[in-house]
Formats: structure tokens, C-alpha cells, sequence
């Protein structure tokens, strides 16, 4: 029976991560709910847009995996109870090995050259943020609430689009799939987990600067959105 007077809400402690979803709400849904993500579900998508995003994410992921490594790295340091992490962390370093062999058929599918793509700022200054989180000054805790971020918003995002009731083109259909399937949804929930278990015995500074570190995730998220849709149309 829970207490009198208190709400179930009340009762069981959101967790740290819930806490900072509910209070930056808005911004969180800025980067999930982009008007890019959205012109995906609704069909509208621009297709050199979609081009544009997929020679600009390739080469954000082969800056991404370097992160992730980082991440691996990092997690093996703490002889803890990060056991289980370095597994978690390790398959996902798996998973992007087959991610990037995704993005050179589907670029080829889709005609971009992907050789010839020129990064741009908004992606240089990402993959920036990206190897200063890989510098072993940052905290194992800090770092995995980044990643467990960048993950989360494409897993949001395009699960959006595959949602019941949109109408996303059956081109981008494979997209969607990649980041918005429910195994990788579980995938990110392991995330979440692990960095909840860090972000709980945190310092209030470390956890401050996770929390920060997240707040500059989503936005380099939207700025990335923005490089294939300014939302000019
Ligand atoms: C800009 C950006 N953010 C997150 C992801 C998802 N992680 C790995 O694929 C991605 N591909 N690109």
C-alpha cells in the first residue's frame, strides 16, 4: 500500500535522467521533434534534405565510433561494477560496425558520393564536442550520459516516423528501422540504466556537468537536423 497522501509519483523516485527530461522538456522535444523528423513521418521530406543528412551522419558516425571506444575505455577503467557496462558499451561498437557498411549501400543507393562529401560546420563542430567528452579528464559518468543521449534522440526521433499514423516515404522506411526499431529502443534503455546507476552515487558537480554535457548534446542535435532542414519552407 503506498503512504497516504502521496502520489505513486511521489512514492517511487524518478530517476535522475527522468528528472532532466521533465525539466528541459522543450528542448529535448526541439531535437526529437524537429521539423526535419517531422517532414519524414508526415511524408513531406525533401529528398536532397535526406541526402544531405546521410553524407553529413556517415561521417559523423566514423567520429562516433571513436567516441564510443572512448566511452569503452573509460568504462573498463572503473573496475567497479562496470562489468556489465563494458558489454553493453562493446555491442554497440558492434553495431555501429554494421552501420557504417548500412550508410555506404544506402548512399549508393541514393546516389551520393560519399568520398566526396565536405563536412559541414555545424557536423565539424559536433565531432569537436565529441573528442573533447574522449579526453580522459572527463568522468566515465559524464561521458555516458552523453552517449546514452545521442543515442536516445535519433532512437526518439525516428521511432516518431514509424509511429501509427504517419506516412513516411517507403524509401526512408529502412532509416526509420535502423534507429527507431524496439530492440534498439531496449538498447538505449541499457544505456539509460547504466548512466542512471552513475549519475545516482554522482557528486553534485559531476552530475551538474552531466547534466550540462546533455543540455549541449540536444542542441548540437539540432543543429545537425538543421543542416539538411532550416525550416524555411
Ligand atoms: C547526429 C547523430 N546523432 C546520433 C546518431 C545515432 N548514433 C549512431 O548512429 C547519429 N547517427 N547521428
Amino acid at each position: 500500500m503506498e503512504p497516504k497522501g502521496k502520489t505513486r509519483e511521489e512514492v517511487e523516485k524518478l530517476t535522475v535522467i527522468d528528472t532532466w527530461l521533465r525539466k528541459h522538456r522543450l528542448i529535448y522535444l526541439g531535437a526529437t521533434r524537429h521539423s526535419f523528423v517531422i517532414s519524414i513521418r508526415d511524408g513531406t521530406v525533401d529528398f536532397s534534405g535526406f541526402k544531405i543528412w546521410l553524407g553529413q551522419d556517415y561521417k559523423f558516425v566514423r567520429a562516433f565510433v571513436a567516441f564510443v571506444a572512448s566511452v569503452l575505455i573509460k568504462a573498463w577503467k572503473e573496475s567497479d561494477e562496470s562489468e556489465g557496462d563494458t558489454e553493453v558499451i562493446l555491442s554497440g561498437v558492434a553495431a555501429l560496425n554494421d552501420e557504417i557498411a548500412w550508410f555506404k549501400k544506402e548512399a549508393s543507393g541514393f546516389g551520393v558520393q560519399l568520398s566526396d562529401v565536405v563536412q559541414e560546420q555545424p557536423n565539424r563542430d559536433y565531432c569537436r564536442f565529441l573528442e573533447g567528452l574522449m579526453s580522459p579528464e572527463v568522468e566515465y559518468t559524464v561521458a555516458i550520459t552523453a552517449y546514452w543521449g545521442i543515442e536516445a534522440v535519433y532512437q526518439d526521433s525516428f521511432a516518431h516516423c514509424l509511429e501509427h499514423g504517419s506516412n513516411t516515404p517507403s524509401e526512408l522506411q529502412e532509416a526509420c528501422q535502423r534507429w527507431g526499431n524496439d530492440g534498439f529502443g531496449q538498447y538505449c534503455n541499457s544505456l539509460k540504466n547504466i548512466a542512471n546507476r552513475r549519475l545516482e552515487k554522482a557528486s553534485d558537480e559531476e552530475r551538474r556537468k552531466a547534466e550540462v554535457t546533455l543540455l549541449s548534446v540536444l542542441e548540437h542535435e539540432v543543429d545537425f537536423w538543421n543542416m539538411s532542414h532550416d525550416g524555411s519552407d
